[in-house]
């Protein structure tokens, strides 16, 4: 018999997610899965859960929560010979993981896509030691939205972002620190706010940010936005809206395997939504490497 892991945190989104364990086992049961349901209660017991899942030989991991909770699952694989297919019900407020495989932002909907046939391989990101499943910011604007509260983010979803960056910008002007980024064959120093890598075309729920990213493409889709003041920045949140920041006059943008990013000042980043280590930080893709159910196609 095939065995499952329901990994379900249960702070997530609006604190309802108990009510989906029974459902979701329920479904995995029918479908001729042995399941195991783990709850977590602090940070680290996601990917504790998930190591365990790895070596025991699961077939598949359940993660049920936000981006935070994803974040810490995929972390579980890091280094594993055996990794579990990774099934996703988002119960977040942002869910840009969810949104670039389009599995539904509904948790009843994306239950019931856990028996789907497709399996999407999905590139992991590495980030020094770790893992990340979809974006990595740094520069002062960067730590900014680590501070955007779940409230704003359930009242004003990915706009909330926007509102903390025009606080920043409004508050200090100039927000910018020196950044060394290196590439592959290539290097950009200069002042900059915010330098933003993503495996995926969705960032913060703004589902256009790198409309071209492929999620198993084996890239880095890389934004150095560079210096900005308050005018410019309605013009540079138009572009991200439209769909077309690479083109904007003060963005920056290039695909890389391996990037490098450092700054003589203490500089903090943002990983998949939350706080991260400060710069210098060593970024690379793992082509294809988690399996992740995704609904049938119609
Ligand atoms: N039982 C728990 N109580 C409180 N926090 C927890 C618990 N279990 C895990 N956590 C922590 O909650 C963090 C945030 O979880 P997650 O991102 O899944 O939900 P969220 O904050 O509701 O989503 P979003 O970030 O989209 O708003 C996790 O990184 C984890 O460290």
């Amino acid at each position: 018999m095939q065995q499952a892991m329901i990994i379900i945190n249960p702070s997530s989104g609006k604190e309802d997610a108990l009510e989906y364990i029974s459902q979701a086992e329920e479904i995995l049961q029918n479908n001729g899965y042995m399941v195991t349901v783990n709850e977590t209660a602090k940070e680290g017991d996601a990917t504790r859960f998930c190591i365990t899942a790895c070596r025991e030989g699961y077939e598949l991991v359940v993660s049920i929560g936000g981006d935070g909770t994803l974040h810490e699952v995929i972390n579980g694989m890091i280094d594993q010979e055996h990794r579990p297919r990774l099934g996703i019900v988002p119960l977040g407020t942002v869910n840009d993981f969810a949104r670039a495989l389009q599995v539904p932002l509904d948790p009843g909907q994306a239950i019931a896509a856990l028996t789907s046939s497709r399996i999407q391989p999905v590139d992991a990101g590495r980030l020094n030691d770790r893992l990340f499943g979809n974006v990595v910011a740094a520069g002062s604007l960067a730590e900014t939205l680590s501070g955007v509260s779940s409230d704003d983010k359930s009242r004003l979803g990915a706009f909330a972002y926007f509102k903390e960056g025009f606080k920043e910008l409004a508050g200090s002007g100039n927000p910018a620190h020196s950044l060394t980024i290196q590439y592959d064959g290539g290097i950009w120093e200069g002042e900059s706010p915010l330098f933003v890598a993503a495996l995926t075309n969705s960032v913060g729920g703004f589902e256009k940010l790198a409309p071209g990213a492929q999620v198993d493409d084996g890239l880095l889709h890389c934004f150095i936005i560079k210096d900005l003041n308050i005018f410019n920045t309605l013009t540079v949140s138009i572009s991200l809206l439209l769909g077309n920041l690479k083109d904007h006059k003060d963005v920056i943008y290039f695909t890389a395997s391996h990037v490098t990013v450092s700054s003589p000042a203490p500089v903090r980043t943002n990983v998949d939504g939350e706080e991260g280590p400060a710069l210098p930080i060593r970024l690379s893709t793992l082509p294809r490497y988690v399996q992740v159910i995704v609904p049938e196609e119609e």
